[in-house]
């Protein structure tokens, strides 16, 4: 039987992000795929043309439709918009006590439209963050959830570690957004080591959905049973392929190719992982 991965978020049309992305995820990496919608979001690769939430019961009823049937063996949030939703998930989560919750706490997209509500932040902190096995914010996110200044080294190991506090059991500070001299760099932090994770810097414009991929596959090797740091690396490895192998469709920001370690297997992701 196939480990059981549960995705919460929003629709992406595109095909590139959200619910889309998580599901082709999770289907490249041998897990039987489920979800549950929170909003319907209009988009493509040029950007996000509208947002329409779903109602709260159809919310509520999508998760206890998965979960008394079916279950799951990990579960990922992502695009959850407003605070009412984030309270209903916190709920399902505290009742299904969900050991592998992954929180990928989207706020805006690559494109700029918002997709979180800037009073639903701290529902996401109180609520949300201390049930989750680990969080995987972007510089962005975590400044916005800290309320602190993300410039030097020191500065981001600040910031997981004042994360961390708020009661995930890890966290994964992206590093997407500040690369540095050809590197970018994702930070992971138990509570115990700094992991640094540094890959070469890949020049392309084609980057929509990498976060949702990432936590995906996160989730996907935690449904599996791997243990947290190995199922953190095994997926920076599938995402910074799918990078690699990222392609050009409509007139913007393309998505990344999910498929990219099955059609080139001989992909060689040159990753350097220093602990401290
Ligand atoms: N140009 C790039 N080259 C190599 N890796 C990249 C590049 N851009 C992003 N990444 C990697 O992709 C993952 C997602 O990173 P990022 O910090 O951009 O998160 P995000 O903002 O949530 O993603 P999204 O683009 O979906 O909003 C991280 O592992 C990051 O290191
Ligand atoms: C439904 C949905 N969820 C998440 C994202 C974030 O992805 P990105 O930052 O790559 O646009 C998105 N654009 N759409």
């Amino acid at each position: 039987m196939l480990p059981k991965a549960l995705t919460i978020a929003g629709s992406d049309s595109g095909g590139g992000a959200g619910i889309q992305a998580d599901l082709k995820t999770f289907q490249e990496l041998d897990t039987f795929g489920m979800s549950v919608i929170t909003a319907v979001t209009a988009q493509n690769t040029e950007g996000v043309q509208g947002v329409y939430p779903v109602e709260s019961e159809g919310i509520d009823q999508q998760i206890t439709s998965v979960m008394d049937d079916i279950g799951a063996d990990a579960v990922k949030t992502g695009m959850l918009f407003d605070k009412e939703i984030i309270g209903i998930v916190a709920e399902k989560s505290r009742y299904y006590k969900w050991p592998n919750l992954v929180v990928d706490p989207v706020m805006v997209s690559t494109s700029g439209s918002k997709l979180l509500k800037n009073e639903a932040i701290d529902a996401l902190i109180n609520e949300l963050i201390p049930q989750a096995a680990i969080i995987t914010p972007n510089i962005p996110e975590a400044k916005e959830l800290t309320g602190l200044t993300i410039q030097t080294v020191d500065d981001r190991k600040n910031t997981v570690k004042e994360m961390y506090k708020m009661g995930a059991s890890a966290v994964l500070l992206k590093g997407g957004h500040e690369k540095n001299k050809g590197k970018v760099v994702d930070l992971f932090y138990d509570g115990r080591t700094f992991h640094y994770l540094s890959v070469p810097e890949i020049n392309t414009p084609h980057t929509h959905g990498t976060g949702c991929t990432y936590a995906a596959a996160i989730t996907a090797n935690l449904a599996k049973g791997l243990p947290l740091p190995e199922a953190v690396r095994k997926a920076k490895m599938f995402i910074h392929a799918a990078i690699m192998h990222g392609f050009s469709i409509g007139k913007g920001s393309g998505p990344t190719n999910h498929a990219a370690l099955r059609l080139y297997p001989d992909t060689r992701v040159e990753m350097e992982v220093e602990t401290e």
